[in-house]
């Protein structure tokens, strides 16, 4: 039994999701599943004060004291609003929502990556601007918590590459293929019902969601980004069932790979399907698994392995990112600054 102070000598941590779907909802259970660990790792109750949706026809399991609302200015006109955690889709509003809420003085957390990946640096510094931070680990690898390894525990070391199995979906889809000769559309369909995919699933298999991944991994491990136009990008849809059987009959297997590596002062990135052996350690990262291989100068190489897709292994990343920003109330940490090799 976690022991826990008094409950009414204690301040509270209110929260908003934006976003009520496979993510939104996962925070939601997870806040309240995880109660009483987040109040003894914090020594405050966290609780959900609103929640923001845009359809309200939806049936929805949130209890009765919580805002639900289709308005954000609402949320902003709340006395006391401590953390804004977003879970909703596309640049636009998310990236507006955001610079309220930190205008407002709000710690943020965002799952969005394609927004971060575009407005993550303006979204930085205006947190570090008004005093408050930023958490974006769901952003990357679902579950894995790969942002904050190399945030926190890998200032030293020179990175010379990162690998990475950044797509559940596509991983998903692959495997469903080769070990179940499923199709890709019956596959597919399956990664949309566990809430794998995108509610439009072609940033999934066409590798836009893990050249988004990729461009924040690449600021956080070099300190900036490739220029976009020059990375070669590529999903999964030019792969056959019958390309799967034939590499499969060579002990070869499909992964989609992104790959950010630096010589000397250049960046380079490639986001594409690969045929790997047994010899690679993504060989056995299979369905919704997500990995990433870091090499750099004095550990060698790490791989993180997890769910990178998913309500709550996505959730386990904003809860984590929850403690994260109201343990280090200060400025966002600035990115990685370019080392030399
Ligand atoms: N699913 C996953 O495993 C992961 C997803 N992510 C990212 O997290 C975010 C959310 O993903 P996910 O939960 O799967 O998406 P869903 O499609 O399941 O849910 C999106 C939610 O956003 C709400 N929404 C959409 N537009 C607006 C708007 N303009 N105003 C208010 N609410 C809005 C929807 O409202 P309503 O319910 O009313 O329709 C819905 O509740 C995305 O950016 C995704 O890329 C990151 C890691 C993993
Ligand atoms: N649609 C994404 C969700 C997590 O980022 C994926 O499949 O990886």
């Amino acid at each position: 039994m976690i022991k826990s102070k008094g409950a009414d000598t204690m301040t509270v941590i209110k929260v908003a999701i934006l976003g009520f779907g496979t993510v939104g909802e996962g925070v939601y259970r997870t806040i309240q599943s995880h109660a009483e660990e987040l109040t003894a790792v914090l020594g405050k109750k966290v609780e959900v004060s609103a929640v923001l949706i845009k359809n309200t026809q939806k049936a929805r399991n949130i209890s009765e004291d919580v805002l639900v609302t289709t308005e954000f200015a609402e949320i902003l006109r709340l006395p006391q609003l401590d953390i804004v955690v977003e879970a909703i889709v596309e640049r636009e509003p998310p990236f507006s929502f955001l610079k309220k809420a930190i205008e407002r003085g709000c710690h943020i957390i965002t799952a969005n990556k394609e927004m971060f990946a575009h407005h993550g640096e303006e979204l930085l510094e205006l947190a570090e601007e008004n005093n408050v931070s930023v958490g974006y680990e769901a952003t990357v690898a679902g579950g894995i918590p790969v942002i904050q390894t190399l945030r926190q525990l890998l200032n030293i070391n020179r990175i010379k590459q990162v690998q990475g199995i950044l797509n559940g979906t596509s991983n998903f889809i692959l495997t469903e293929m080769r070990e179940k000769k499923q199709s890709f559309e019956q596959a597919l369909q399956l990664a949309q019902e566990n809430g794998f995919a995108e509610a439009d699933p072609t940033n999934d298999v066409e590798g836009f969601d893990a050249f988004y991944k990729t461009m924040i991994l690449s600021r956080i491990a070099f300190g900036e980004e490739p220029n976009w136009h020059d990375v070669e990008r590529e999903g999964i849809t030019a792969i056959t069932s019958e390309m799967i059987e034939t590499a499969e009959k060579l002990g070869l297997k499909y992964k989609h790979i992104a790959t950010i590596s630096r010589t000397g002062d250049q960046i380079k990135a490639t986001v594409r399907p690969a045929l790997i052996g047994s010899e690679h350690p993504f060989y056995h990262v299979e369905g919704v698994q997500n990995a990433v291989s870091i090499q750099s100068d004095i550990v060698g190489e790490i791989t993180l392995q997890g769910p990178g897709a998913g309500m709550f292994p996505t959730a386990s990343a904003v809860i984590e990112d929850l403690v994260y920003v109201c343990k280090n109330n200060k400025p966002a940490l600035r990115l990685r600054a370019l080392t030399t090799n």
